[in-house]
């Protein structure tokens, strides 16, 4: 169906006046497909309108019609919500995994950015620019549950997808990869609002982000795993039809002063050997090319993966805008005299970290009759 004669699909948000929930706002409110029917958050927020509850931090205004909307329970028959055919989700994780499910008993499809269903095995963890290819185990959701409409999909974690776009592009183009050391810069806004403390975060470096480095392990696997033939189980990179075995992933994770913006170090082991020049990985990360650009849905970024050539780049503040924050930078791409190749890339995190993301996937499942 051509885009103009489609009709808008109404659309809540759980977690709107939340970090992700406010990304969501911003992009969904003038989206093509997709239109805010409502928005839900915790009992205290609940009731009141949304533009005097949210603590709104983005450079952009409230668009005015959603600052008069009343904020809801998270409720599948509240106000709003009973109307709508999907939820994206920014709901903390505490209470995500709940409130998702009986949205999905509900029949609403849920696109959601909370840990909880991840791991699920009959969930898939999509990063738009990567494994669109795994809605395919939707059917077999749906089926599990005796549902007709209703599943969940869930988008990574921000570091993760950071990591796998210019992975993705290198097995493409290379075979699989045996070993990935990334060490990641997190940017504050990861840790929502208001996150870590001033007195912690300026003139500093934190170390530690609980949980976040045995999410970039395992997520990267799934994500750049398979399903099996049948469409019903997930491979997790390691198969014994097409020899594969998992990548060894290690991560050491940083919270550093910086507002958006994730980095990650990364060095490269590939299974070939030889493995690929330099200049040849460069190419494959300027070539990379994605299902959702094919299907040119409207958040797809006209490039996947910004190469940058200047020695002193990407960096968060100068290049987390470019694609309206829909892509992955990568620099510094050179010899790695422990493995075979490092680099730097750069994802903004709430947007392709999080609130374009899924609503990235959504729009690649309106393409495949799957909404
Ligand atoms: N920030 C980021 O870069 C990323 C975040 N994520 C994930 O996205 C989710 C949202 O993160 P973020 O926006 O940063 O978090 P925030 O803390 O900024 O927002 C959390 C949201 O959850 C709502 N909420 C909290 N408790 C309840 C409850 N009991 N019932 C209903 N709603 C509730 C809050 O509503 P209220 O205002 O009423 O309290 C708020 O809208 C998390 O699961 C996070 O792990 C994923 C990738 C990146
Ligand atoms: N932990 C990430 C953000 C986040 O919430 O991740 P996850 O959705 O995987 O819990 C950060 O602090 O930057």
């Amino acid at each position: 169906m051509a885009p103009q004669d489609r009709q808008q699909i109404k659309v809540g948000i759980l977690g709107a006046t939340g970090t992700v929930g406010q990304r969501f706002i911003q992009l969904l409110s003038v989206h093509p497909y997709f239109k805010i029917n409502a928005l839900g958050a915790s009992s205290r927020s609940a009731g009141q309108q949304y533009s005097k509850v949210t603590r709104w931090k983005l450079n952009t205004p409230i668009p005015k019609e959603i600052g008069q909307m009343v904020v809801q329970e998270c409720q599948p028959e509240a106000e709003g919500f009973k109307d709508c055919a999907v939820v994206f989700s920014g709901l903390d994780a505490d209470v995500a995994g709940n409130i998702e499910q009986a949205f999905r008993s509900a029949e609403l499809v849920v696109y959601s950015n909370a840990k909880n269903y991840r791991r699920d095995p009959l969930c898939p963890l999509i990063v738009p620019l990567v494994n669109p290819s795994h809605l395919s185990i939707i059917p077999h959701q749906r089926s599990q549950l005796n549902l007709s409409k209703g599943y969940i999909v869930t988008n990574a974690n921000c570091s993760t997808t950071g990591l796998v776009v210019p992975l993705a592009a290198l097995e493409k183009a290379f075979g699989p990869l045996e070993t990935v050391l990334v060490t990641t810069l997190q940017a504050i806004s990861g840790a929502g609002y208001p996150g870590v403390s001033s007195l912690d975060i300026l003139d500093n470096v934190v170390p530690h982000i609980g949980g976040e480095e045995e999410k970039i392990e395992w997520e990267t696997n799934k994500i750049l795993g398979g399903l099996k033939s049948s469409d019903t189980e997930f491979d997790l990179h390691a198969s014994s039809e097409n020899n594969t075995k998992p990548i060894n992933v290690s991560a050491h994770c940083t919270r550093v002063p910086v507002i958006d913006g994730h980095t990650g170090c990364v060095s490269v082991k590939f299974t070939r050997s030889p493995p690929p020049s330099i200049a040849e990985v460069e190419q494959a990360f300027r070539e990379f090319k994605c299902e959702a650009q094919d299907l040119g849905v409207p958040s797809a970024p006209e490039q996947a993966i910004v190469v940058h050539d200047l020695p002193d780049r990407p960096q968060p503040r100068l290049d987390r805008d470019l694609h309206n924050g829909a892509c992955v930078s990568v620099g510094r791409i050179r010899e790695c005299p422990v493995f075979d190749v490092k680099f730097v890339c750069l994802i903004d995190n709430v947007r392709l970290g999080a609130a374009t993301s899924s609503i990235m996937n959504a729009e690649i499942a309106v393409e495949k009759g799957l909404i």
